[in-house]
């Protein structure tokens, strides 16, 4: 019986003022492996193995039988096994990884009728919104916007090679359902205006690695300030990044994992400043310096 493996990497969403809109895959990965069976068996290990559900209500699972409804066919006993390296609910695309990995899976195991944009679309329908599973899919970083078709563009920005990027993961979960609950409905012109503004000028940073147009363009008024209430020492940890060199940082996804982006000369002592600010308030958090995955989603 065929094995099929995919590995999804994590993603960080919005990146400031690209929310929902504006996502990098990360060099940090999840891995699934997916076969027909008798009856469906899901296992799991790795980092957040004890959260992983076993049972229909499994996101893995879920994306399958997305596919096979998909292509109007019966959904057939799967064994599914998860290999995670990304924590669950910390803003770095666990749940991304779960539904590119079925998605993914799930066309394999049927013999691969989909096209990837056809996995992709289901992807976003499945998240309700593009700024992980596309990057997760597609790799790089990439901005999205919808067309006049109802469809989506994808563009990948070049991420220039001397922006470094690291991850402060604090030992706390942030469920994304949670953090969008608390976002207003509507939002001032004056705050679309800024993230407007600012979304265009840190694309160009992120192409040209202009530090001004980073620094600048990294701020964000439609989701963080809204957020940061429920991530506790998030102006510390900031305030203590930038000192240390960081051009800004950011909420990563929904949170509670803070990013920041920083020249390479300064991404070591920057992640260790965003740990020590933690730490001062007596939250763990570990720290990761992180490359852009430029691959994407990968089949074994
Ligand atoms: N490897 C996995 N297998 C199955 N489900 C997963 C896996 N990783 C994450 N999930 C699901 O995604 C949920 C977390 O999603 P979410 O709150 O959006 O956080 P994140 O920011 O990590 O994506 C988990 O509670 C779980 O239901
Ligand atoms: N744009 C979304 C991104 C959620 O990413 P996740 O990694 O936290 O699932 C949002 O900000 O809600």
């Amino acid at each position: 019986m065929a094995i099929f493996e995919v590995s999804v990497p994590a993603t960080t969403g919005n990146l400031g003022p690209g929310f929902d809109c504006l996502g990098a895959a990360l060099s940090l990965y999840n891995r699934f492996e997916l076969a027909i069976a008798d009856r469906l068996t899901i296992t799991a290990a790795g980092e957040g193995a004890a959260q992983v559900e076993r049972d229909e209500t499994n996101l893995v699972y879920r994306a399958i039988a997305k596919v096979y409804q998909h292509l109007d066919r019966p959904i057939p006993p799967v064994a599914i096994h998860t290999d995670t390296a990304i924590p669950l609910a910390r803003g770095l695309g666990s749940s991304a990884t779960a539904i590119v990995g079925g998605i993914v899976g799930a066309n394999l195991l049927a013999g691969s009728p989909l096209d990837r944009l056809e996995l992709l679309n289901l992807a976003i329908a499945m998240e309700g919104h593009p700024d992980n599973v596309a990057p997760a899919l597609l790799g790089g970083c990439q901005l999205m916007a919808s067309n006049q078709a109802g469809g989506w563009e994808f563009c990948d920005l070049a991420w220039h090679d001397d922006i470094a990027i690291a991850v402060a993961i604090p030992n706390f979960e942030l469920s994304t359902a949670k953090a969008r609950a608390v976002l207003p409905k509507q939002v001032s012109m004056q705050d679309a205006i800024f993230n407007a503004s600012h979304l265009a000028l840190l694309s160009h940073g992120i192409q040209t690695g202009n530090p001004q147009w980073l620094t600048a363009g990294l701020q964000d008024r439609l989701h963080q300030p809204y957020r940061q209430d429920l991530i506790i020492g998030m102006p510390e940890v900031q305030r203590a990044a930038i000192a240390a060199g960081a051009y800004g940082m950011v909420i990563s996804g929904a949170g509670p994992t803070l990013l920041s982006l920083a020249p390479q000369t300064k991404i070591d002592a920057v992640a260790m400043a965003m740990q020590q600010a933690w730490q001062n308030l007596g939250i763990t958090a570990i720290t990761k310096c992180l490359a852009i995955a430029k691959d994407g989603t990968t089949i074994r």
